[in-house]
């Protein structure tokens, strides 16, 4: 029998939401939402290093989240918990993701962790279980431990794998903070678009889809508004989640670097590609 691995460093990568529609809300406020989830290229780094005294250490602190309130150390502890195994880790992240920007970097993290503990601790969760515990951490985790592009129901736990285009994005951060709580409370904002099927959103397509956040944010948040003007020079931008980022779609990476570079100094760019499998699923051989 192989030995098993000490230590094990895996991707954690971001989403964009190519299209978001909400449908409704929920008795507990919780809102139904439509999207098209999109992994892309734009990741943060974990390492695992295996313990055997059960203890579980995030060793890179991170700006404004307390220890125990990290994505990464509760999904840890509730994998911990649940298995009642007696092995711990200790977690280090490269972290690239801007935090609170829409593009799900701490449901990632948490995903990463969930899928990473799984092999390190060899507990063989399934996926299925490995999403199901993610989503109490998060709505977006159980779409990055399953790793593929998706249509997404419910509070987007509801998942139908996907495949979409894969085109080069610009990813702008406009450098305000969106508080994905207070754009869910607005009351202008709307909850009664119609439900549309998959095939018929996928028809669609990026002239089509349009995100159901963006007339409230963009009415809150002048710099997002500017920022998506600004892209939309150029193709159509939409906002990702609830923002602050957002982006539009290039045929190559080539025409995306052009418009990036053009990208006001105060705004944070990134070229990304559209994947259909995640670089974490690819990183583990699945
Ligand atoms: C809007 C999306 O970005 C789409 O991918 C995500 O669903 C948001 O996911 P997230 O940032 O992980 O958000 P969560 O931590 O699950 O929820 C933050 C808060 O947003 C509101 N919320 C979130 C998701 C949802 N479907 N309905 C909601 O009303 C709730 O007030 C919740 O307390
Ligand atoms: N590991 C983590 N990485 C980032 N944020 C974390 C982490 N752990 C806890 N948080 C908290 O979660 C909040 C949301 O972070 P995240 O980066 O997932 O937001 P987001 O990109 O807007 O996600 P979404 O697209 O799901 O709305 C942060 O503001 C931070 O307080």
């Amino acid at each position: 029998m192989p030995a098993t691995p000490r230590t094990l460093t895996l991707p954690a990568p971001a989403k964009l939401n190519r299209m978001l529609h909400i449908v409704g809300r929920r008795q507990d406020g919780y809102h139904e939402l439509q999207t098209l989830f999109q992994i892309i290229d734009l990741c943060d780094s974990l390492s695992f290093t295996l313990r055997q005294d059960g203890v579980i250490q995030l060793t890179t602190p991170m700006d404004g989240v307390a220890h125990d309130d990290n994505l990464m150390v509760r999904a840890a502890k509730l994998l911990q918990q649940h298995s009642g195994t007696p092995l711990g880790a200790s977690i280090t992240i490269d972290k690239h993701l801007p935090m609170g920007g829409g593009l799900g970097g701490g449901s990632s993290n948490a995903a990463t962790v969930l899928v990473g503990l799984n092999q390190l601790w060899q507990l063989g969760y399934s996926p299925t279980t490995l999403a199901a515990l993610g989503l109490t951490l998060g709505a977006d985790v159980p779409v990055f431990v399953r790793g593929h592009s998706a249509w997404a129901e419910g509070v987007g736990e509801q998942l139908t794998q996907a495949t979409l285009d894969t085109p080069w994005f610009v990813v702008i951060h406009p450098g305000v903070s969106v508080s994905t709580p207070a754009i869910f409370q607005d009351p202008e904002l709307t909850r009664d678009s119609l439900p549309i099927t998959m095939a018929r959103a996928l028809q669609g397509g990026v002239v089509e889809w349009r995100n159901d956040c963006e007339a409230i944010v963009r009415k809150r948040y002048p710099p997002i508004a500017e920022a998506l003007d600004w892209l939309a020079q150029y193709a159509p931008s939409r906002l990702t989640g609830t923002g602050a980022c957002l982006f539009a779609a290039f045929d190559s990476q080539k025409s995306a670097q052009i418009v990036a570079e053009r990208a006001n100094q105060r705004w944070q760019a990134w070229v990304a590609r559209g994947l259909n499998t995640s670089p974490l699923q690819d990183a583990l051989g699945c």
